[in-house]
């Protein structure tokens, strides 16, 4: 008889073309077999009864921002990494920015995948910069396993990660195409922000609002239109992440039809939160592009559930308390909204609930997609020889979020006090337990 290392037993197993129950067996951090309608025949160390349960692989989340090394007293690998695991989530992408020093060459991301090593208990993964002073050094970083590039169009919020100007962007997606990785922008018009920013602050507009329309949606359109061109002319594979917007995924769909390899990323803030939760939270709720109205929230879960978004991203990128106090002015204070741990929860009740969005459309969304566009090749499902990556949910019980239950540095989150169906009980990376319970229980 086999042995295993662990076994879960009758849970609903969903992955992103079907869902029906059935068993797991892993072994060496690997699933060894899945059987749905039969039981596996077999003993194993551990064994979970899911019964009643339902069983998704892991989340990987291909937009955060742990600020480690550099500037943890914002976040940090540990802190991170451990809100992942609590939302269900097995692997990340962290971004090139906010750690200090940002990951613009290979000297710095070794420091960060040290850091990672000694501190996540999830699976890291790493995007490089794009930024004016290092298209030497891109192929470096490729070949050294970054998942792909990231650039801002716009002013990013911090000083050792310049945006990229317009010859940077061309000359650096010709350079990423002749190596065949991607490039992800931020994608919103300095030209455009700034001007109408400017405008609004030299006549005393500074509500939400204000804020609100200074980066109106034209702004992305705009800029995404631009990168799209160069996307044509380099043959760069182009990401554009936190589209806020489903005028925005529009354009995107339209390059698609022409052939322009181009997918898109929105986040669970703009599926969930509109303007009117920035006028009431503040600067929790504070992020850029900004969050739109109720209108552009249905929309954007049209493009959803119509198969126009490529992943789901969080972007994480959190700050101290301290930071995100807005006295009046909504132009100051820090823009990003500390999410990561709640994705799962959002898509379930917002979309599954509310919006009847298949729970196989989750996964596609959350880790098969993302698995495929990034090319991780054993992650992504649940099947033989994938790598034991599991997240075990339980949608009958729902919770109030508290922020004692935030396992962020700063626990502060625009979620805080909302309701939500389905709850994480369980998350297995490379087949061992890291989460149960509302308890972090891994080893580093
Ligand atoms: N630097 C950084 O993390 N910026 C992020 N914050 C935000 O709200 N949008 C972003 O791109
Ligand atoms: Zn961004
Ligand atoms: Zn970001």
């Amino acid at each position: 008889m086999a042995t295993f290392d662990l076994l879960i037993k009758n849970g609903t197993i969903v992955t992103a073309e079907s869902n029906a129950q059935g068993d797991i067996a892993i072994k060496d951090g690997k699933i060894a077999e899945v059987s749905i309608g039969k039981s596996i025949e077999g003993t194993a160390e551990k064994v979970i009864e899911a019964e009643g349960l339902h069983v998704f692989p892991g989340l990987i989340d291909s937009h955060v921002h742990f600020n480690e090394p550099g500037r943890t007293e914002w976040e940090g690998l540990e802190t991170g990494s451990k809100s992942l695991a609590a939302g269900g989530v097995t692997t990340f992408f962290d971004m090139p920015l906010n750690s200090t020093p940002p990951t613009i060459n290979k000297e710095n991301l070794e420091l960060k995948r040290a850091a990672a090593k000694e501190k996540s208990i999830v699976n890291p993964r790493f995007w490089g910069g794009l930024v004016p002073q290092n298209i030497a050094d891109l192929k470096e970083l490729h070949e050294n396993g970054v998942i792909g590039f990231k650039a801002f169009m716009s002013p990013s919020g911090i000083a050792d990660f310049d945006n990229a100007d317009d010859e940077t962007l061309y000359k650096g997606m010709k350079e990423i195409a002749s190596f065949g990785s991607l490039l992800a922008v931020h994608a919103e018009s300095t030209v455009i922000c700034d001007q109408l920013a400017q405008e609004k602050q030299s006549q005393g507009k500074t509500s939400a609002r204000d804020f609100v329309e200074s980066r109106p949606i034209i702004s992305e359109i705009e800029a995404v239109r631009r990168i799209i061109s160069y996307a044509e002319a380099t043959g760069c594979k182009l990401h554009i992440v936190h589209a806020s917007s489903r005028k925005v995924v529009q354009v995107i769909k339209e390059a698609q039809l022409r052939g322009v390899d181009v997918t898109v990323e929105t986040c669970p803030h703009y599926l969930s939160l509109t303007v009117k939760d920035l006028e009431e939270k503040g600067g929790v709720a504070k992020c850029c592009p900004p969050l739109r109205d109720e209108d552009e929230v249905e929309d954007l879960w049209a493009a959803v559930a119509n198969g126009e978004i490529t992943v789901i991203g969080s972007d994480h990128s959190p700050a101290p308390a301290s930071m995100k106090e807005i006295e009046g002015n909504f132009f100051e204070g820090w823009g990003g909204i500390s999410g990561a741990q709640s994705t799962l929860n959002i898509l379930l009740t917002e979309g599954h609930f509310k919006r009847n969005l298949p729970l196989e459309k989750i996964v596609e969304l959350t880790a098969t997609n993302p698995a495929k566009l990034f090319k991780l090749e054993n992650k992504g499902t649940i099947a033989p020889n994938y790598d034991a990556d599991i997240t075990i949910v339980n949608l009958n019980e729902s919770f109030e979020l508290k922020k004692e239950d935030l396992f962020y540095r700063h626990q502060h989150s625009p979620y805080v006090g909302k309701t939500y169906q389905g709850k994480v009980k369980t998350t297995i990376v490379n087949g061992q337990i890291v989460f149960e319970n509302g308890k972090i229980i891994a080893e580093k």
